[in-house]
């Protein structure tokens, strides 16, 4: 991956180093095509340009995890469109939560459909090369619908790669970091309802393989520094790689799935 900083460290921009090759072994190509234009076919011109996969990168876990805050930061860093996925509940689920009741299953069925809906009209948008995504993701079910985005974003955006960047903390952290947020800002959701979201959690464990966890016991800058580093390090990795741990962490859905 080839990166271009500004003078304050941030990312201006990035590309890799295959797609830059390939580009010009293209251009090559076509010159040289172009030039033989009457014996060569258009066959000969082989692919297309390479295109640049775009990310999707979920930033997870339960609620005062720090899943704003990371995401919000790995966007500002990648470029990428910032979507929150609390702007995605119903009114009814924010009230719902607003008074201390838990969301069922179904209550969060809407509210991950119209999330995902959100991501792949995102990428679908010109000039998007990724985003960057909060959502509390609890259970593996609830991780497989967002995964769903990849498949249904490719149709026409191209080559679309998801990746989970998890932020773990334990129940009592969160709680006292919610519980401060409470102090400082209005927020719907109260550090009470942190339990019942421990309750239900679904730790990823190795069979979800497109998923990196993130400890949240130390300071903030140091878990959205790791989080930049993580997800670069994701864009670094070999298309390849990348594509087969996506496409393992299907095949384990299928198989959790149909058993
Ligand atoms: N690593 C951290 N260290 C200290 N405070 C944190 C850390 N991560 C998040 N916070 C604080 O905890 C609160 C919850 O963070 P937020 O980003 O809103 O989490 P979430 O979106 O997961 O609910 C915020 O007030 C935030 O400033
Ligand atoms: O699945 C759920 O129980 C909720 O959807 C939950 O994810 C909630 O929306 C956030 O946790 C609250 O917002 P914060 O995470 O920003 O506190």
């Amino acid at each position: 991956m080839l990166r271009y900083f500004d003078k304050s460290g941030s990312i201006v921009s990035s590309t890799t180093l295959s797609h830059v090759v390939h580009n010009i072994s293209y251009n090559i190509h076509r010159m040289a095509a172009d030039s033989h234009r009457d014996e060569q076919s258009l066959d000969d011109l082989q692919q297309a340009p390479y295109e640049e996969p775009q990310y999707i990168f979920v930033i997870a876990g339960p609620s005062g995890c720090g899943k704003s805050s990371v995401a919000k930061h790995v966007a500002e860093q990648l470029n990428y469109t910032f979507i929150e996925g609390d702007d995605c509940h119903s009114k009814e689920n924010k009230a719902k939560m607003g008074n201390g009741t838990p969301l069922t299953d179904e209550d969060r069925k809407g509210w991950l459909n119209t999330l995902r809906k959100e991501i792949v009209t995102t990428l679908e948008t010109a000039g998007t090369k990724g985003c960057v995504v909060t959502c509390s993701a609890l259970k593996r079910q609830y991780r497989n619908e967002i995964r769903k985005a990849r498949k249904e974003a490719s149709k026409k955006a191209g080559k679309v790669i998801l990746w989970y960047i998890f932020l773990e903390g334990s129940q009592d952290l969160l709680e006292e970091r919610v519980e401060e947020r409470g102090k400082r800002e209005n927020h719907y959701m109260k550090a009470k309802m942190v339990a019942s979201q421990f309750k239900i959690l679904e730790m990823p464990d190795e069979s979800e393989p497109d998923v990196a966890t993130i400890k949240v016991d130390q300071p903030l800058d140091q878990v959205k520094k790791a989080a930049v580093q993580r997800a670069c390090a994701i864009q670094d990795m070999p298309l390849d790689d990348a594509l087969i741990a996506q496409e393992m962490a299907l095949k384990a859905r299928a198989a959790t799935e149909t058993s």
